[in-house]
């Protein structure tokens, strides 16, 4: 043996025996879930694995539960830190090198059939998720590169726009761009559309009225009515979406914005994601992927930042290139549990949303009316494919609340503050305290709002009132936890009976067989024969189950601000803990304050408020770069 060899030899001794030492330790502080260590296990015990290479898969394994689909051999420290572990990694580049070398992993994108964890441009995935990221850059490039063939007769279609979205008569200002009506003409345009923005910016109004508008080019065109899916991610927010819509049509065929006619044909149902593509109990795929894809041309996803890498990169694979895509969301919300922040990476790769390239905007110019400028430089390499909304719409009452998410979305600490000194106490409060406090406030400020659901003249009526109020805890557990005051609500509320008349329930997993999803919120209400029975409202109406035949279910009073995603409610009372918790950051807070839609109501200590305030959540994807490499190599595998 040279020296070289021995050298290269006893260094990769020295990483296997620090990476075995390193496993040990993450499992004794707990840092490790069960198949983090089972999957360990599988690669060093079944695949004869060095424990180099084990080390790295239980990481990656575990850094998809926190939301990572790769994570950087750099910020691997940075991973262990968030995990709360004391364990040593091996000399990264010693580490790197070993893996680099090991045949049980793949270290580019296109070789190396059968194994389990990729390691290429330096990062460390599973292989699964490695391949879900290529494949969902390699059909979202090619559908950013599509354009819809021309719109027939122009001018009918910019007549619409702008019945649409007109101003009202006798405002003589110069005319504004109108951000909504240039996603909606976009819509008509592109393949692949993000439309995001905040709270009230009117996200949900712009949907609606680009069905109207897809509905209309088609018929002006003479081709037969597009056929149209709409989806969410779950079924409390698909119903929402649903009577979202609803309410816009109605309100546009009062005001004479489109006529009966046109109103019937845009389609309202909407449908959890899971159902859309054809969930199948039991197995991982979907009834529809790339080989059976979906029958629609258009399809429409709301709340997309709650969408996670896997189920994305399904629902795009399954999306036919013929069809247009449009995602809606806001981008700066917590994103979705499992591994992605999907929305984040589709918008740093489409820039700000605010600016068009010189084609689009010149389409653009044309549809509107109103002068669209091109973008001055190359904004990313899905450019053109977002339309950002900035305007708030919310009613007047509703502008501290409006300013407070402006605030937190920029992290200006002071500006927050600002907000909570000056705004009107009915609409903003912060207190703290202890727990006994906490409860002290919370039969004031909570209770009765639950007690009105419980004296509710029917359950319809019941369930529309469980929206006025919700407890958001930032954390699950622990005696400032959503479970501790989910069940101390359900207690004073019940006396300790756990059925009973008025309490609300959340399902906890979805179940095809009932038609009830996670997150749908149902209510217990005893009948004249004195039998209790839970009410959901379903696409079909209220329905009742027997509260012994529901899926999974836990009470509703309190939820985690990560369960709320997606929701509404009035009023939001947001429980944070009483010292620092790593879940604490800014995309909490706003996820939190801006599930509400009249006032908020904060316990926490100002130090806690503020830390969170300074913490960003940390996600770690290559979407965004795996995209700016096929941008710049110039191809795009067709789909
Ligand atoms: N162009 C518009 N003109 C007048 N009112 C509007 C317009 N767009 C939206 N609104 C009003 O603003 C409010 C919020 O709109 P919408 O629900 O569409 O926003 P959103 O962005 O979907 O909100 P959320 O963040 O709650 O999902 C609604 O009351 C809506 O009627």
């Amino acid at each position: 043996m040279n020296d070289r060899i021995r050298e290269a030899h006893g260094d990769a001794e020295r990483v296997h025996a620090d990476a075995a030492r390193a496993l040990h330790r993450l499992q004794a502080d707990g840092a490790l879930r069960q198949v983090d260590a089972d999957f360990a296990a599988l690669l060093r015990d079944r695949l004869r694995a060095s424990p180099a290479v084990a080390l790295a898969g239980a990481l990656a394994m575990r850094a998809v539960a926190a939301g990572h689909s790769s994570v950087a051999l750099g910020d691997m420290h940075r991973l262990l830190d968030a995990l709360g572990t004391s364990a040593q990694l091996p000399d990264l580049d010693e580490w790197r090198a070993v893996l680099q070398a090991d045949a049980c992993v793949s270290t580019d994108d296109a070789g190396h059939a059968g194994t389990l964890l990729d390691f290429s441009r330096d990062r460390i995935a599973l292989r699964r998720y490695a391949r879900y990221e290529q494949a969902l850059a390699d059909r979202l490039a090619a559908r950013a590169a599509q354009r819809q063939e021309a719109t027939a007769d122009p001018p009918a279609l910019r007549a619409l726009l702008s019945r649409l979205f007109g101003r009202a008569a006798g405002d003589h200002a110069p005319p504004m761009l109108d951000r909504q009506a240039l996603a909606v003409a976009m819509a008509l345009r592109r393949r692949l559309l993000l439309v995001t923005g905040g709270p009230g910016t009117g996200k949900t109004t712009t949907v609606a009225r680009l069905l109207v508008a897809v509905i209309e080019a088609a018929r002006l065109r003479g081709a037969p009515p597009p056929r149209i899916a709409l989806a969410a991610p779950t079924g409390e927010e698909a119903a929402r979406l649903r009577e979202a819509i609803a309410a816009v049509l109605r309100a546009d065929l009062a005001a004479g914005r489109i006529d009966a006619d046109t109103a019937a044909a845009v389609p309202t149902q909407a449908r959890t994601l899971h159902r859309l593509l054809g969930w199948q109990p039991g197995r991982v795929a979907f009834r529809h992927h790339a080989g059976h894809p979906l029958r629609e041309d258009l399809v429409v996803v709301d709340e997309a930042s709650m969408v996670d890498l896997p189920l994305m990169a399904k629902l795009v694979e399954a999306v036919p290139a013929s069809a247009t895509l449009v995602l809606i969301g806001d981008p700066d919300q917590l994103p979705a549990v499992e591994a992605g922040d999907v929305l984040g990476g589709l918008c740093a790769a489409s820039g700000d949303g605010l600016s068009l390239p010189a084609d689009d905007a010149a389409f653009a110019t044309a549809l509107l009316g109103t002068d669209v400028s091109p973008a001055q430089a190359d904004t990313g390499p899905l450019a053109g494919a977002r339309v950002h909304l900035l305007h708030g719409w919310r009613q007047a009452g509703a502008a501290p609340l409006q300013a407070l998410a402006g605030a937190l979305q920029r992290g200006d600490r002071d500006a927050v503050l600002d907000v909570f000194a000056h705004g009107d106490e009915a609409v903003l409060s912060r207190r703290h305290g202890d727990g006994a406090a906490l409860a002290e406030a919370l039969r004031r400020e909570a209770l009765p709002a639950f007690a009105a659901v419980r004296d509710a003249d029917d359950p319809g009526q019941a369930l529309a009132l469980a929206a006025r109020c919700r407890i958001l805890a930032a954390l699950r557990r622990g005696p400032f936890g959503a479970e501790h005051w989910n069940a101390w609500c359900a207690a004073e509320l019940g006396e300790r009976t756990p059925y009973f008349h008025g309490r609300l329930l959340m399902i906890a997993a979805n179940s095809e067989r009932h038609g009830l999803y996670n997150g749908d919120l149902g209510v217990v209400w005893r009948d004249r024969h004195g039998d209790l029975a839970a009410w959901f409202e379903t696409p079909q109406g209220l329905r009742a189950w027997r509260p012994a035949q529901l899926p999974v279910h836990a009470s509703a009073y309190a939820t985690t601000v990560h369960k709320a995603q997606g929701s509404e409610f009035d009023r939001v009372l947001l429980v944070l803990p009483d010292s620092d918790a790593r879940v604490l950051s800014r995309e909490l807070l706003y996820t939190a304050l801006t599930r509400a839609r009249r006032s908020v109501w904060i316990w926490g200590a100002t130090e806690t408020f503020e830390r969170a305030l300074e913490r960003r959540t940390w996600r770690e994807s290559g979407l965004e770069a795996r995209l700016r490499r096929i941008s710049a190599s110039g191809e795009c595998a067709v789909p």
